[in-house]
């Protein structure tokens, strides 16, 4: 039901007139077997005899034509409606699956990073592709059940009118296979939950296939065993709870098929053997029941992928509910004019994840102003440096712009402030936002000064390759920060990659120049030679700032890391 209520949410009218439609359709199948079966009495014995029934259209003789006009009428009623219905219920379905994939961006781009990065990019791809058109697969089944629910309703109905003894036995007859039909298809359900878990995990390791290629390609124990006891293992799991669980519905549904017939069997054999039932009663139930194995097969069929629909619901509610929003205010406003940010005591922890603890730490950032972070592997260089960057807030303390305090209504306006790129950075392949004569005439002089210009060009706001060296795209990160002229620079180990002569003019060049044009630059280096750049350099240790501006007291540190 509540696939169905995202429908009703999405377009409430086209839903009920889809609804209304499949409905008077359902009537209209169910009253086609009573058309048929009085066109066909005859108090003659033979139909054809009737003469006075008889009608002439195109040459055709039409026995019965007022049935015949009936029924024909009623056919072409059954189609229209029932297209309009399908076509209507369609329309909507293929909107809500956008909708459904729209709000997962959504969801994804309010997201604070650290909740993406506990997700996981395997399981958000996962539930895009495979769980939202699950859920519109399954939804897209309703007007077809519905229309054969009101034709099954219709003729139980027309079965009661005929004989009720013989309704009250396929009442009972229902209910049983009613009954042990959901216990198959509960445990087809089963199957269904544990090769959707099974998914995530075969998506993770899809994941290590790709983005290890390289560490797997030199080793072929490494390959075999990545190959065979992970991704073979979650590979061969999907596969198996698939066909464990198709093989279970299949068999529900056939027997859920044949019920129809069992019943036409007891009651035809078995049944008239205990009670009166006339001929023209029984040729009646027989043609009602074989005529509703149709829309008993088309609802039963479509149970399966109502099914998976349910479990991918509810995959993706667990997955938006461990996203919470970032709750933050998404109006950029105007802020002042600032010089300085103070971090006042900011503590940061990841949560049950890990416990590692960032702070409590104080400090000052400055417009024209250089400041290095520095420190050993996993000593919260980074996780300062995103609390620097505003992409994470403290959990406790308080980070001011001059005397403004950053808060949820603001945060997303000082974003705006920021450039960062991180050693986990991502280069898009063309210019995002409005794209000018003057910006491309800058980002083609940029090009210039980055010595890339001989590689890459610009055209029509796209980058003409990103397929390059680590050190290449890191300055094509850096032109964009460049176009983008914030007043906050962070570079995470931005120079790593890059040869001795553009580590050079990356530090004597490009971070004096932007110190020069007022900008606050916040550089986490490993490279000592150029520490004498720093305005400012603070040093990092198990979460704690250690020390600051004591170039000494950094080098003894760093003997010691060394
Ligand atoms: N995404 C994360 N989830 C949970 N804990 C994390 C996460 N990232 C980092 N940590 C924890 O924070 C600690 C500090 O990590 P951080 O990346 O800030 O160190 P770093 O000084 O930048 O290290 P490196 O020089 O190796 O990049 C880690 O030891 C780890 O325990």
């Amino acid at each position: 039901m509540k696939l169905f209520a995202l429908f009703v949410k999405s377009a409430p009218n086209k839903v009920f007139l889809s609804l209304v439609l499949g409905i008077v359709a359902g009537i209209s199948y169910a009253l086609l077997i009573p058309t048929v079966l009085n066109g066909i009495k005859s108090s003659s014995g033979t139909v054809r005899e009737d003469v006075s029934n008889i009608y002439t259209l195109f040459g055709f003789e039409i026995t019965n034509y007022k049935f015949a006009a009936l029924f024909f009428f009623i056919c072409i009623f059954i189609l229209v409606t029932r297209t309009v219905s399908q076509v209507l219920l369609m329309r909507v379905a293929t909107d809500v699956m956008s909708e459904l994939r729209t709000s997962t961006y959504y969801r994804v781009m309010k997201a604070p990073l650290n909740g993406l990065e506990k997700v996981g990019a395997p399981k958000l791809i996962a539930s895009i592709t495979t769980d939202v058109g699950r859920i519109v697969t399954g939804a897209r089944m309703l007007p077809d059940i519905l229309i054969s629910i009101v034709t099954v309703v219709g003729m139980l109905g027309f079965l009661l009118y005929l004989n009720p003894e013989v309704f009250g036995f396929l009442m009972l007859a229902i209910l049983f296979g009613g009954v042990s039909y959901q216990l198959l298809m509960f445990i087809g359900g089963r199957y269904f939950s544990k090769s959707r878990q099974s998914i995530d995990e075969l998506h993770e390791s899809i994941k290590g296939l790709i983005q290890g290629a390289k560490e797997l390609k030199l080793s072929e124990q490494k390959r075999e065993s990545y190959f065979n006891d992970i991704l073979l293992k979650h590979e061969k799991s999907v596969n198996k709870h698939d066909k464990s669980g198709n093989t279970v519905v299949s068999s529900a549904i056939n027997y859920g098929d044949m019920i129809s017939f069992f019943v036409i069997g007891m009651i035809s054999f078995i049944f008239v053997s205990y009670h009166e039932v006339n001929e023209q009663a029984l040729v009646g139930v027989v043609m009602g029941l074989l005529y509703i194995t149709g829309p008993i097969g088309t609802i039963l069929n479509s149970l399966p992928n109502i099914t998976l629909a349910n479990i991918s619901y509810r995959k993706v509610t667990e997955l938006f509910n461990r996203l919470p929003d970032e709750n933050i205010n998404a109006t950029i406003k105007d802020i002042k004019p600032w010089e300085t940010v103070t971090f006042s005591e900011i503590e940061y922890s990841y949560g049950a994840d890990t416990d590692f603890k960032l702070g409590p730490i104080t400090l000052e950032i400055k417009k024209s102003q250089i400041t290095f972070i520095i420190g050993g592997n996993g000593s919260g260089k980074s996780t300062l440096s995103k609390i620097l960057s505003l992409h994470e807030q403290p959990t406790s303390g308080c980070v001011l712009f001059d005397d403004e305090a950053v808060t949820a209504d603001n945060l997303n306006s000082y974003r705006e402030q920021v450039c960062a790129i991180y050693t986990s950075f991502y280069l898009f392949d063309c210019l995002l936002g409005e794209i000018t004569p003057e910006k491309l005439e800058t980002a083609q002089k940029y090009l210039t000064e980055l010595g890339m210009d001989d590689k890459v060009t610009i055209d029509n706001g796209y980058f003409s390759t990103t397929r390059l060296s680590d050190g290449q795209r890191k300055r094509l990160a850096l032109l964009v920060t460049f176009l983008e002229d914030r007043d906050i620079y962070l570079f995470d180990e931005w120079a790593a990659d890059q040869d001795p002569q553009f580590k050079a003019v990356f530090y004597r060049q490009i971070l004096p120049d932007l110190k020069r044009r007022g900008k606050a630059v916040i550089v986490i280096s490993h490279d000592e030679r150029y520490f004498d750049v720093a305005d400012q350099l603070i040093v990092m240790e198990n979460g704690s700032l250690v020390k600051r501006n004591q170039i000494d007291a950094v080098h003894k540190i760093l003997e010691g890391i060394q």
